[in-house]
């Protein structure tokens, strides 16, 4: 029977490739060369801020599909920063110590757009990410997702648990393409010995989202401060854990700084229906702001909300940012971009 990391006792991995003899140097020791795949979208432009200010080298690498280069403007003349325009379903060649892979659209407006690209990017993209890592001795993170649980039928959601996924359905080419994914990631541990590191993100919202990028957070502060109707899909009772995009990026170093291989969650454990989201959003963000029911979409899983036990346990790691206060700071750059005047609320002061 496999332990929670995955391995099977009796059958260790692989020791893992040797790294380039430069990350033993006493000149680069603290300095690591880290590639983030998707580093131009929001949680990546987000991460290479805080590696970029931890003093490393980054080389980001994103074919702009729901990306910008303004997400990573701060970086751009930096010596110790790169940018390059590729397509991860296409193979990359370039020495690096650590990868997190992060590229991929997460917005089901966006992955439900094009789904065969979308499970090309799941697949090929981790394979040829795994092909990279397994060539230069680099750890890989991979940023799987909630969605592996499906419409979950065990609540709250431990990493134990194996997910009810509809393998055909509108959603499959990014819930099923992840799952794919964690699945490469474990045979090249154990076949190859590559270092994986693989974090189940729940629900993540904050500055420098999309505005139209259509997840429910972005969508209800956006139609909120432009006075639209926020608008709850039926039936509104369904349930999300929110995470704030700092939390997250603590989350995802600690795990690849960390000795445990994951899955681990990574998400807020405070659980809400989309009827209260919409109630807090009109609290903090605009007291004027009022809702609409609209058809939900096929698939749209009823309840999440994530077991933290191992990433406190392993990783030290607990989200600190409550929503009503993650929600103001994200209204503020969404007004910012927007070119709205926005005065937080009484009761997000
Ligand atoms: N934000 C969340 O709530 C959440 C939850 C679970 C998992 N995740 C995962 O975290 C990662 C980042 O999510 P995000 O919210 O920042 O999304 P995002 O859409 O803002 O960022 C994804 C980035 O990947 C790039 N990209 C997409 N396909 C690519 C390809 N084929 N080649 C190169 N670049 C490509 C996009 O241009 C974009 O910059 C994704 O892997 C997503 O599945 C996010
Ligand atoms: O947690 C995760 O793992 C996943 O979280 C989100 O997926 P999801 O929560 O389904 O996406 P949203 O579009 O934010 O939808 C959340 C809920 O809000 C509802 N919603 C969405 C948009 C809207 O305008 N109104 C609304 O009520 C949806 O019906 C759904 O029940 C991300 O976008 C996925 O990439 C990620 O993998």
């Amino acid at each position: 029977m496999a332990d929670s990391n995955g391995s099977v006792p009796g059958s260790p991995a692989k020791p893992p490739p040797s790294p380039s003899p430069l990350r033993t140097s006493k000149l680069v020791k603290n300095k690591l060369r880290v590639l983030v795949t998707g580093g131009a979208g929001f949680v990546g432009s987000h991460l290479v801020d805080r590696l970029m200010k931890a003093g490393h080298s980054v080389i980001v690498v994103d074919n702009y599909f729901t990306g910008t280069k303004s997400n990573l403007k701060q970086w751009l003349n930096h010596p110790d920063f790169e940018l390059i325009r590729h397509d991860v379903v296409d193979p990359l060649l370039v020495e690096v110590d650590q990868i997190y892979h992060l590229a991929c659209p997460a917005s089901p407006i966006f992955y439900k757009h094009n789904p065969v690209k979308t499970i090309k990017t799941n697949v090929m993209g981790t394979l040829n990410m795994l092909g990279l890592a397994k060539r230069v001795g680099a750890r890989i993170l991979l940023t799987s997702t909630s969605e592996v649980y499906g419409d979950p039928l065990v609540h709250p959601q431990t990493e134990e648990y194996w997910g009810n996924v509809n393998p055909i359905g509108v959603r499959s080419c990014y819930d099923e393409g992840k799952r794919v994914a964690e699945t490469l990631m474990f045979d090249y541990h154990r076949q190859h010995g590559v270092e994986i590191r693989i974090a189940r993100i729940f629900n993540t919202y904050g500055p420098r989202m999309n505005i139209d990028d259509g997840r429910v957070v972005s969508n209800f502060v956006a139609q909120a401060l432009r006075g639209e109707e926020m608008t709850v899909q039926l039936p509104g009772t369904q349930t999300r854990s929110f995470c704030y995009v700092s939390d997250l990026v603590d989350g995802l170093i600690r795990l690849m700084e960390g000795e445990n291989t994951g899955p681990i969650n990574i998400g807020n454990p405070n659980e809400f229906t989309m009827l209260e989201l919409a109630e807090t959003v009109k609290q903090v963000v605009s007291p004027s702001a009022s809702f609409k029911t609209v058809p939900n979409t096929p698939d749209d899983p009823k309840q999440r909300k994530p077991d933290i036990t191992k990433a406190k346990n392993l990783l030290g790691w607990e989200p600190k940012v409550l929503l009503k206060d993650g929600l103001p700071l994200m209204a503020k750059d969404f007004a910012e971009r927007l070119d709205i005047s926005y005065e937080p609320s009484t009761a997000a002061k």
